[in-house]
């Protein structure tokens, strides 16, 4: 049973460790169907890999437990989705033991760019690693599957489309690098609750109108052009989250009058992401919008970006 947060003897180093990158994402497109019966809504998604991370140590420990820092708003302990993976590892592959993993925070928390599943799944490719398992990235996205719909994308990176729970995922070439800048808020929002909101606003009649296909996203990422992938970009669940937090109005105003070529929120927010001409127009609009005051912070990010992955010792990847 993986213990409640550490003390320092938890973690103590007791042998080799791993460190593992585990990047962020943006949805650059989201069209979201009925509400199913299992809970879960039909999703077309265009996910994108970016180079905001976590970092996760993995070593060997006498009993299992998990630290995050910053550790505001991550459960510590069994909750912890990174806790979650080691132990599902562990049971499906009838191997492994006890293992403390520190996690570095960079990705917001309940902030729309799925941080805990890539906690997930770099614990996943951690203790893989660790315990020298000899399991292709596939057995590890069938697992990560299990932990919640957006870890089997924490694992594969790049840009890709999404489907069924968003997690059927088939990848996009493009040629593009994407300069986006990040309006973080200074609260999260739930994405339980942002996909009620969205089923409560199309119940009470109309709801917001739905994104376009994805063919044209997917028309815009062949060409390569930020201005095609800017105009294409939607989000069925941004009408909920501005529901919920009517403040986004303002950042995304904010985010296009300084420069973006266009903005979205991301998954269910409150991240806003702003897609910029190039990583020169992105450093002048993260200033700008710094300045703004309709965000907490500001950061740059480009994609795509590769999935969970170990990086070399002394490294930073
Ligand atoms: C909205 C998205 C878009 O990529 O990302 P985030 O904004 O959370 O990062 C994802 O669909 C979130 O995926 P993830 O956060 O892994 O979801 P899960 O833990 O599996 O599910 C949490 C809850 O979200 C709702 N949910 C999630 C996925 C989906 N296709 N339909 C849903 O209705 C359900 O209420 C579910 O119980
Ligand atoms: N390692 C983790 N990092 C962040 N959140 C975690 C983690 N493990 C569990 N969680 C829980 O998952 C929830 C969703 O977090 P996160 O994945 O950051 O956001 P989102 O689903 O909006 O992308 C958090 O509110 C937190 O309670």
């Amino acid at each position: 049973m993986m213990a409640s947060n550490s003390g320092p003897t938890a973690l103590a180093p007791a042998g080799p460790s791993v460190r593992v990158r585990a990047p962020a994402k943006i949805n650059l497109y989201l069209a979201v169907g009925d509400v199913r019966e299992d809970g879960y809504h039909d999703l077309v998604t265009v996910f994108q890999a970016v180079d905001l991370a976590d970092e996760l140590t993995v070593r060997p420990a006498r009993r299992s437990a998990v630290r995050t820092t910053p550790p505001d708003g991550v459960p510590v302990g069994a909750k912890n989705l990174a806790g979650v993976a080691a132990r599902l590892l562990a049971t499906r592959t009838k191997s492994g033991g006890p293992v403390a993993i520190d996690i570095a925070k960079q990705i917001p928390v309940a902030g729309g760019m799925a941080g805990g599943s890539a906690d997930a799944a770099a614990a996943l490719v951690g203790c893989a690693a660790l315990w020298e398992l000899r399991v292709q990235r596939q057995e590890l996205i069938e697992i990560g599957r299990e932990i919640g719909a957006d870890v089997p994308f924490a694992l594969a990176g790049g840009t890709a489309l999404g489907t069924g729970r968003g997690d059927l995922l088939s990848p996009v070439m493009t040629r593009a690098r994407l300069h986006w800048v990040l309006a973080i808020a200074d609260h999260g929002l739930s994405t339980p609750a942002v996909f009620a909101e969205l089923d409560r606003l199309r119940a009470q009649g109309g709801g917001p109108p739905p994104v376009r296909p994805v063919d044209t996203m997917l028309a815009a990422l062949t060409s390569g052009e930020p201005a095609k992938i800017a105009a294409a970009l939607g989000n069925d669940l941004q009408a909920a989250a501005i529901s919920l937090a009517p403040g986004l109005r303002r950042t995304l105003r904010a985010g296009e009058q300084a420069g973006a070529l266009g903005g979205l929120v991301s998954g269910s927010g409150p991240t806003v992401a702003l897609l910029c001409a190039d990583a020169e127009s992105a450093g002048a609009v993260a200033a700008e919008l710094a300045g703004s005051g309709t965000c907490r912070s500001v950061r740059v990010a480009a994609g795509p970006a590769p999935g969970a992955r170990v990086l070399p010792n002394g490294g930073t990847g």
